[in-house]
């Protein structure tokens, strides 16, 4: 029997589909994040997941059990479903040890004390245990979120774009200490967010969300080398469309820079970046302009340009 289990779930808004015949199927510890721009259904489909939003069709189950919508179900959610978003709310007024304690008010002293113990040593939050909200950091504050939400050790854990109120520098902290944490716990966990970058921090594990429905799935290198869309594509870099050609597209560290022979072009902006530099090139045929990257940083704005590629490089991928 398969641990966590969503399928062909379906859902509309005013007869406007969020979420199409989408399908999962997870095991005990399995670490997927699922990736998707703004309005592609990934807050419908967890809180779906969750029990907290009603479907049109589809089922979840988790160990087998039906979780039921919030129209069957007199209080909505589950205990052993967590979902954990932006606009988590910590009681301003407890401090650290007593926000996490607190979804174990009703168990065994002796269990919520370990549970806490275990917690704050995970999460790396034993020095700030007196703390209120106030005194800690936006990351910090996620966490002790987090680490509350575990308390009560979740079978599944849903984290709906939890880290967008934080700075990158933060947000990457974060990711890198909760990574680590969830791995040492033994709850299935779905990530869900825009970024590409920041699900890669956290899984290879992909499934990419698009108007509703999912388009692809697989670990990263297999969607960089073989997207199925433009859109999963682009995901991972621009891409560039070969004039003349029907859907043939190469990325920018595919295009090979030359001072003759191939496509002509004029380098038209330059920007450094940590590993290359990135050009744009106008070409002269049709006037397109593509990304390329220039690893030896030899091209400055204003050059002409020849470009290059390897056939086997060319992705077809359709719309
Ligand atoms: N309660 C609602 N009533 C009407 N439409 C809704 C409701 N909730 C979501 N939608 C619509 O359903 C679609 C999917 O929304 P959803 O919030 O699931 O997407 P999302 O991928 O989580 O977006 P974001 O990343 O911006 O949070 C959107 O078009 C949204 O406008």
């Amino acid at each position: 029997m398969t641990f966590f289990s969503v399928s062909k779930l379906s859902k509309s808004y005013q007869s406007i589909p969020a979420l199409k015949d989408f399908s999962l199927q997870m095991e005990k510890g399995d670490f997927i994040s699922i990736v998707g721009e703004s309005g592609s259904g990934k807050s419908t489909l967890l809180r779906i997941m969750a029990g907290l939003e009603t479907e049109d069709e589809g089922e979840v189950l988790l160990n087998g059990e039906k979780i039921l919508n919030p129209k069957k179900k007199l209080v909505a959610g589950y205990d052993e479903v967590k979902l954990i978003h932006q606009d988590y709310h910590l009681y301003p007024n407890s401090s650290v040890e007593e926000n996490i304690l607190r979804p174990l008010l009703h168990y065994d002293k002796a269990y919520a004390k370990s549970r806490l113990e275990t917690l704050l040593r995970q999460f790396g939050l034993e020095e700030f245990r007196e703390r209120l909200p106030r005194q800690l950091s936006g990351g910090q504050q996620q966490k002790v979120a987090i680490a509350s939400a575990l308390a009560i050790e979740p079978e599944v854990l849903l984290l709906d774009e939890p880290f967008s109120s934080l700075d990158t520098i933060q947000k990457h902290q974060l990711i890198a200490d909760l990574g680590k944490s969830l791995k040492e716990m033994n709850s299935s966990v779905i990530f869900v967010t825009h970024d590409l970058d920041d699900a890669l921090r956290l899984t290879d594990n992909l499934i990419i969300l698009q108007k509703g429905k999912m388009i692809q799935k697989g670990n990263s290198r297999e969607l960089c080398e073989h997207p199925k869309t433009r859109y999963v594509a682009r995901l991972f870099s621009p891409i560039n469309l070969i004039p003349d050609r029907i859907n043939n597209y190469l990325r920018p560290n595919e295009v090979k820079l030359r001072t003759k022979g191939g496509l002509l072009g004029h380098v038209i902006d330059s920007r450094f970046l940590v590993h290359y530099n990135s050009l744009r090139i106008q070409l002269k045929n049709g006037g397109d302009i593509w990304e390329v990257d220039d690893p030896a940083r030899k091209y400055q704005v204003g050059d002409r340009v020849y470009l290059l590629w390897d056939e086997e490089k060319v992705m077809l991928l359709k719309k």
